[in-house]
């Protein structure tokens, strides 16, 4: 049986209008204004209200006043206010400012006339004050993990995981910042020589989502890295780390106006458009869905801004019939059930042998039927809820949607009914033809399919307009080697589950989006290559 640890009775949240709509109508509501996030009054008197203050050891990190601008705590044009649910257990963590498209385009004013002087430090200059960041938040990593359980749900002992993930991001840009070389390039013309600089790009726009910290500080290291100043759009779910993060950046010395933090909710969209028109950005880096991906890339084609996109996956997991079996169930432990099948690169089709397909769903199953689920802040809580309700009712629909075409239901299978977003871990086996085969669910669902052949495998894995990442098992040498270069994803996990740090290179191929993050490329994609060809020589 699994065990679920919430400590309260069935929740009786009844359904507001907006999830109604949503539940009849939901491609007709953007997922950045699904009900879910515009929690209406009528939810928040349901839900119990608010949460107890969080305690933390450094309360200067926990930011109620508002968005980062120019180095001051501001609410800009407060144009109403939006509440930050604990997805754990629905109650309300705290209540933040509306900004405006005005705000957004004040931050960006500002980041702009920060550039002149941040733009002329030198890498060693700016490579310490990164490691002063990771410094100081390698020393708040126990109240940094807290925000993050708060407020996006997963056990604390990831969250702490996510916090050294995070910070390893500011001492890998340290070192990759001074050694930001230019080229000096043989010349086809006497008396010219050629070189390169790398400079900055500019003022940045930074989005993103899912990863509360870890997905900030990559996109932040390597921009300030590389000198440029930033203007983040935080996201409306887990807002609170990104504040924290810029209360580091202060502490650690990153002058007024290099970071800046614009809060929205309900201007999601138009903060969003305006950080695409805006001419004084010159790049975007977002993380996201591959919808809302097209969308700004669209909204950027009017400024031809740089772009880099880390978008949805629908990541293939082969299990061959010469596998490992209990590391295979180890890999897709890790893999699919991460912040409970919450990140990009999560497994979302586990594609099996036929020959050891009931021995792998019966070792998988047991394996899940041992986790522990509930609020990520008690103890021993080994998986947390969802992000939102959406998110549940999203993997409602995609197995209901198998079942009905042929799959069965080996563990889970169903939303749980207590307070918080929360969806029995499950496992279906004999899935065929249904939505997962083209959707990512983003959750907890390990959907598993049948092969018969190397060939048959690779085919099916590869059958997606996403290419984010990918995983397989095998014992085989000349096969990992085969399947590794056949598979249309960014990145592969040959016998791992577990593929992200700081020093490879992040990232996907076909509608999963492009550039990389982390590792030695991450900083060119912040950066300009400019060619000086000096003559008269
Ligand atoms: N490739 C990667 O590195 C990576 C990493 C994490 C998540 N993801 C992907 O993100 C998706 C899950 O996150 P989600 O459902 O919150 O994604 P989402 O695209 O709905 O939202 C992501 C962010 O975009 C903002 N946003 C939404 N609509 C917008 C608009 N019109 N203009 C500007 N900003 C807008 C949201 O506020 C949020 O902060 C999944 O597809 C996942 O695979 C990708
Ligand atoms: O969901 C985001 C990806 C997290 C990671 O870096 O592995």
């Amino acid at each position: 049986m699994l065990r679920v640890c919430i400590a309260q009775s069935a929740r009786s949240l009844t359904r507001s209008p907006a999830t109604r709509l949503a539940a009849r109508f939901p491609a007709a509501i953007p997922r950045s204004l699904a009900p879910s996030r515009i929690i209406s009054t009528q939810q928040h008197r349901m839900a119990s209200n608010k949460a107890a203050p969080l305690k933390l050891k450094n309360p200067s990190l926990w930011i109620e006043k508002g968005g980062f601008v120019n180095g001051k705590w501001t609410a800009g044009a407060n144009d109403g206010t939006f509440e930050v649910i604990n997805p754990g257990n629905g109650q309300v963590l705290g209540t933040l400012p509306e900004m405006t498209v005005e705000d957004t385009k004040e931050a960006v004013k500002v980041a702009h006339e920060a550039l002149k002087s941040w733009r002329k430090t030198t890498e060693t200059e700016r490579a310490a004050i990164l490691n002063k960041i990771f410094q100081i938040m390698t020393e708040n990593s126990e109240d940094l993990a807290q925000i993050i359980t708060a407020e996006n749900g997963k056990p604390l002992a990831d969250a702490r995981g996510e916090v050294t993930y995070g910070a390893s991001y500011f001492t890998w840009f340290a070192g990759e910042a001074v050694r930001n070389y230019g080229d000096v390039i043989p010349s086809a013309v006497k008396g010219v020589q050629n070189m390169t600089l790398k400079q900055p790009i500019g003022v940045c726009a930074i989005s993103e989502c899912c990863f509360p910290n870890a997905m900030v500080t990559r996109k932040l290291a390597a921009a300030l890295a590389a000198g440029n100043t930033v203007v983040m759009k935080a996201p409306a779910e887990t807002p609170y780390s990104v504040l924290a993060i810029a209360e580091i950046c202060r502490q650690a010395g990153v002058p007024d106006g290099v970071v800046n933090v614009v809060l929205t909710q309900k201007h999601t969209p138009d903060v969003g458009k305006e950080l695409c028109e805006n001419p004084l950005i010159h790049k975007l880096s977002f993380t996201g869905s591959t919808r809302v991906g097209k969308i700004l890339m669209k909204q950027a084609s009017g400024t031809l801004k740089k772009l880099s996109f880390e978008l949805g996956g629908n990541a293939p997991f082969i299990v061959f019939e010469d596998a490992d079996l209990d590391k295979a169930v180890n890999g897709v432990i890790a893999c699919k059930f991460r912040q409970s099948g919450q990140t990009c690169v999560c497994a979302n089709r586990i594609l099996v042998h036929d020959a050891v397909f009931d021995k792998f769903s019966q070792k998988l199953a047991d394996a899940v039927r041992k986790f522990k689920v509930g609020e990520g802040v008690k103890d021993g809580i080994t998986h947390g809820p969802l992000i939102h309700e959406a998110a549940v009712n999203k993997v409602q629909q995609h197995v209901d949607d198998a079942v009905s075409k042929g799959a069965k239901v080996v563990v889970g299978g169903k939303k749980l009914d207590v307070p918080g977003y929360f969806f029995e871990p499950t496992v279906l086996a004999d899935v065929q033809s249904c939505a997962i085969d083209n959707e990512e669910t983003f959750g907890p669902l390990a959907a598993l399919y049948r092969f018969k052949t190397e060939e048959e495998a690779v085919e099916m894995a590869n059958n997606t307009e996403v290419g984010l990442a990918g995983y397989f098992f095998t014992e085989n040498i000349a096969r990992l080697y085969r399947v590794a270069a056949a598979l249309e994803v960014g990145m592969v996990g040959a016998n791992t589950g577990v593929i992200s740090q700081a020093a490879i290179p992040f990232g996907g191929i076909k509608e999963s989006g492009f550039g990389r993050e982390g590792s030695k490329y991450g900083l060119q994609d912040w950066t300009n290559i400019k060619l000086i060809a000096v003559g008269g020589l």
